[in-house]
């Protein structure tokens, strides 16, 4: 096929703009001289071909092999020259009167292609066009279909000889191509790279160029298509291999922590006892679990026994906290996204949480947090167990067992409107919910026994409580739950260095008992009025965070800003973190 056209000139300078517009430089040059470029480059007008500063191929140009295949290109016909880093094709026959070099602006970092063509006619722009692109689609301003040669050298396939003269809206409606670059620059008058899939099953990276004539009219659109179905199934592959290292590496860090006695599920509480009778009847089952209950009770730790109680054992477990990952982020961390979808996104594209935690258990942890457009796509990935990644058009399929988590109250969530009641029931299809500690204190000593066992492990050094430091703790009510009672216990472990820790040590809150009632009216110490406010103060903070689990929804409560109530919360832990006195 040849791109012969009747008004070389004219159209031919406009068709350099529009490559130029798709990241594709081109230059013209006579013996060495350059006599006519695109729009951008003007300012090397009349240079030689050696004197190019500040170009994009700056770097590349003055090399000793590229100029010497250029001058000898009539002669050398297609060379390879590497340029530094890069690779530039130079090809030609023919006297050197005149030439076109062509080289990818920056959409090829590190892979530059330059191509030396003679003399300046378009069956010569094919043959450049064939090191830029593996084919072409040229329509009209309809989005008709003039010339389209899906792949060089080959002759068309009879379906593809059907296309000519069809339009791409009709094509891509019957999935013959989708989606089409045509048809997008046509809507958006603008250059379109598009990821593209074809009916025979070959994947393509297309780029649509927009050719305007004399009024600014949109003439032509001529699309470069490269096949990247090999390289899109080595990434594939490559993504397989990725995360089954992800995998591995998760396995590793879960055994490690299993042989530190973390992970391990202690209690002693009959309201324990029964809420894991229900959790191990239900994890040889594949339903969905929705694990409720304060922040630090353990949520995490019951959906990982559900996990290894369940025929999933040996396939990942995979969690995501939905109020940890920033909002704009969270889709993709979901649902991966197929390479360049948006800015910033890597080339290879990103394999999502719910594709890594293909034939395991996927843990979505505050699952209250998650953004209402992500919950509707959510809510289909589960009932269909596929979905698309971000700026992708091809299905995953996945086979996924979601056990939820959350602090908070969903069914107030759906009654605010903050919550979709569908996800909702098709969460909460296996209700479990876990007693905060103050609702279980005979756990307290057992899991303080298990938290010194690990630290004396860890550091061979051996710690115990009095009986009435043990007591206090048992009063406590522990509103940050198990986690709490944890960090305490370690901050007392490396703080205190007597071998035995006593009410002495504990923090205030911890220490002070809870005061004494007398029927319904509360005896008040009296007390300087700071140190009561900073005590409520405490108190209504911890409440909150308890209760809401973010700052962002604990700020709303109390009624501050985030950044106040963060700093309220730091200046708090750092009172509580000052060595207590010994
Ligand atoms: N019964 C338990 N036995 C041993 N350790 C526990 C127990 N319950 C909780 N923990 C420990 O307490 C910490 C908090 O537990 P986990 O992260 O499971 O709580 P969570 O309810 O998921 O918290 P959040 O709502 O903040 O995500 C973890 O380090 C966990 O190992």
């Amino acid at each position: 096929m040849a791109l012969a056209h009747p008004h070389a000139g004219r159209t031919g300078s406009k068709f350099l703009l529009a490559l130029e517009r798709a990241g594709i430089g081109v230059v013209i040059l006579r013996g060495e001289r350059i006599v006519t470029t695109g729009g951008a480059l003007r300012t090397i007008l009349g240079r030689r071909v050696d004197q190019w500063p500040g170009l994009p191929i700056e770097t590349a140009l003055p090399d000793a092999a590229l100029l010497a295949a250029l001058r000898s290109a009539g002669g050398v016909g297609p060379t390879l020259v590497s340029v530094g880093s890069r690779m530039a094709l130079v090809a030609g026959a023919g006297d050197q009167n005149s030439a076109v070099l062509l080289f990818q602006l920056a959409q090829m970092p590190g892979a530059q292609r330059f191509h030396v063509a003679d003399p300046w006619v378009f069956e010569e722009l094919e043959a450049v066009l064939r090191t830029v692109c593996d084919g072409v689609l040229v329509t009209d301003g309809q989005g008709t279909i003039l010339r389209y040669t899906p792949s060089w050298g080959q002759a068309p396939t009879p379906e593809e000889l059907l296309m000519m003269g069809k339009s791409v809206a009709e094509l891509e409606a019957r999935r013959i191509f989708y989606p089409s670059a045509t048809r997008q620059v046509l809507a958006t008058g603008t250059s379109q790279r598009v990821l593209q899939d074809t009916a025979p099953g070959r994947r393509l990276e297309v780029v649509g160029i927009p050719v305007r004539d004399g009024s600014n009219r949109i003439v032509r659109v001529v699309s470069l298509i490269r096949d990247i179905t090999a390289e899109e199934q080595l990434r594939r592959r490559l993504a397989e291999i990725e995360s089954l290292a992800e995998r591995y590496r998760q396995e590793l860090a879960r055994l490690r922590s299993a042989q530190a006695g973390d992970g391990e599920l202690v209690f002693r509480s009959e309201r324990m006892r029964q809420v894991l009778a229900v959790v191990d009847r239900v994890a040889a089952t594949d339903s969905t679990v929705l694990i409720l209950g304060e922040t630090g009770v353990g949520k995490q730790l019951v959906a990982r026994r559900l996990h290894q109680g369940s025929s999933r054992r040996d396939g990942p477990f995979v969690v995501v906290n939905c109020s940890a990952v920033p909002e704009s982020l969270l889709e993709s961390e979901l649902f991966g996204y197929e390479g360049g979808a948006f800015t910033g996104a890597g080339r290879h594209g990103k394999v999502g949480l719910l594709e890594l935690a293909h034939k395991g258990t996927l843990l979505l942890d505050e699952v209250g947090e998650l953004p209402l457009h992500l919950q509707a796509k959510l809510l289909h990935a589960l009932q269909d167990r596929r979905f698309f990644r971000v700026g992708g058009t091809r299905e995953v399929r996945v086979d996924v067992r979601i056990v939820a988590a959350t602090n908070r109250d969903l069914e107030e969530l759906v009654q605010e409107g903050a919550f979709r009641r569908d996800l909702y029931y098709r969460l909460n299809v296996v209700p479990v919910s876990i007693p905060p500690l103050r609702e279980r204190p005979e756990d307290i000593p057992v899991l303080v026994e298990h938290f010194l066992r690990r630290h004396s492990d860890r550091y061979g050094r051996h710690v115990e409580f009095t009986p009435a430091a043990m007591e206090a703790l048992v009063r406590y009510p522990w509103p940050g739950n198990v986690r709490e009672l944890e960090n305490l216990v370690e901050r007392l472990f490396v703080t205190v260095t007597d071998p035995v820790i006593d009410v002495v040590h504990l923090p205030d809150q911890v220490r002070v008992p809870a005061r004494p009632r007398r029927g319904n009216v509360e005896v008040h110490r009296i007390v300087p009025l700071r140190e009561a406010v900073e005590e409520l103060e405490t108190k209504l903070i911890a409440e909150a965070m308890a209760r809401y689990g973010s700052t962002r929804r604990a700020a709303r409560v109390l009624g501050v800003d985030q950044s106040t109530l963060v700093r309220r919360l730091q200046k708090l832990h750092h009172r509580h973190d000052r060595p207590q006195p010994m």
